[in-house]
């Protein structure tokens, strides 16, 4: 594996340019490498991703954003769901600066029509049209990145294509209030408590204020200081399950520093029906380690408060000898 390419921060983050990536070119399997390197090892990684379409739309992007978080508090509450992670959530003792709507199948015109229809009765063409291009873009990377993990992983051609058309789509908008006053202690700066995420794979793209933390393997915590434009990709526990254990899927944080709001944007995958660990994934060195798993049935677990919040689910949902 050339790990040479993956260029690392002064702050041992990983950032990967994805731009005009070329498959047949030579620095093709190098990259691939280097992506699932960054997940293996870190868990996530900053994506570069710089085309002209994106930018145009990173600027509009968070102009709609604040019209949906600025939309009567009656209004946001009908963003309903039996599923948590579907719907708004916001004034949670646990996470006060926190507050976030969720738009399942964003990739579908009827259901973002449909959100969008819920939230301005009357409609709203500019918040459909720009959420429509930011989350084709959106999407689009997060495609490309487990294109590549297959890839190194030497399972594209057998997997890729069903795991493609198992993918669902959640895009869930979040706001971040900044820290409340005599906040010093650390209790009142959290943004989002520690967690890892239920998803396959998560892609934040922020306004330009750092707050992410992220926890490497041996327990320190780094502040993630995102380049303007660039998006954040996280494994979340289905990555960890279905790679049998290879990827790590990260706790993460949102603690609030300075004095302004934060935005963000969070498009998660799930897979949908039952997702197999590939054969090819397993070995001498690496026995199986998990059972083939519903995705959203380990959100389920874990909203049924069967695994804390601390940890990662999928040992506890799917793993084999779990305890
Ligand atoms: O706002 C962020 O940067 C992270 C959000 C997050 O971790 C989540 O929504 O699961
Ligand atoms: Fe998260």
């Amino acid at each position: 594996m050339n790990k040479n390419t993956l260029i690392m921060s002064d702050s041992k983050i990983p950032i990967i340019d994805l731009f005009k990536l070329d498959e047949y070119s030579n620095s093709w399997v190098p990259l691939c490498n280097n992506v699932r390197h960054a997940l293996e090892e870190y868990g996530y990684f900053i994506a570069l991703y710089d085309d002209d379409k994106k930018n145009k739309i990173s600027t509009e992007i968070f102009d709609v954003m604040e019209e949906l978080f600025d939309l009567p508090i009656e209004t946001k509450k009908k963003n309903t769901s039996d599923f948590y992670f579907y719907q708004w959530n916001g004034l949670l003792k646990k996470a006060p600066l926190h507050e976030s709507f969720g738009i399942p199948h964003p990739t579908d015109v009827e259901a973002l029509q449909s959100f969008t229809t819920l939230m301005w009765p009357q409609g709203n063409r500019r918040f459909c049209e720009t959420v429509t291009s930011y989350v084709k873009v959106a999407a689009e990377v997060e495609q490309l990145v487990d294109k590549m993990v297959f890839e190194s992983y030497g399972v594209a051609e057998r997997h890729y294509e069903s795991h493609v058309a198992a993918t669902t789509y959640l895009l869930r908008p979040i706001k971040y209030r900044p820290p409340l006053q005599g906040a010093e202690d650390g209790s009142g700066n959290i943004g989002c408590n520690a967690h890892t995420d239920k998803s396959f794979s998560t892609l934040l793209f922020q306004n330009q204020i750092n707050a992410l933390q992220v926890e490497t393997k041996s327990g320190e915590w780094i502040d993630v200081d995102v380049p303007p434009s660039a998006f954040v990709f996280l494994a979340g526990d289905a990555y960890e399950a279905w790679s049998n254990g290879r990827i790590y899927a990260a706790r993460h944080q949102v603690l609030m520093k300075e004095d302004k709001e934060r935005y963000t944007l969070a498009l998660f995958t799930f897979n949908k029906g039952i997702t197999e660990i590939p054969e090819e994934l397993v070995d001498e060195t690496h026995p199986i380690q998990y059972k083939p798993f519903d995705n959203f049935g380990l959100a389920w677990y874990y909203l049924s408060g069967a695994s804390s919040m601390a940890h990662g689910t999928a040992k506890p949902y799917c793993g084999i000898n779990a305890t």
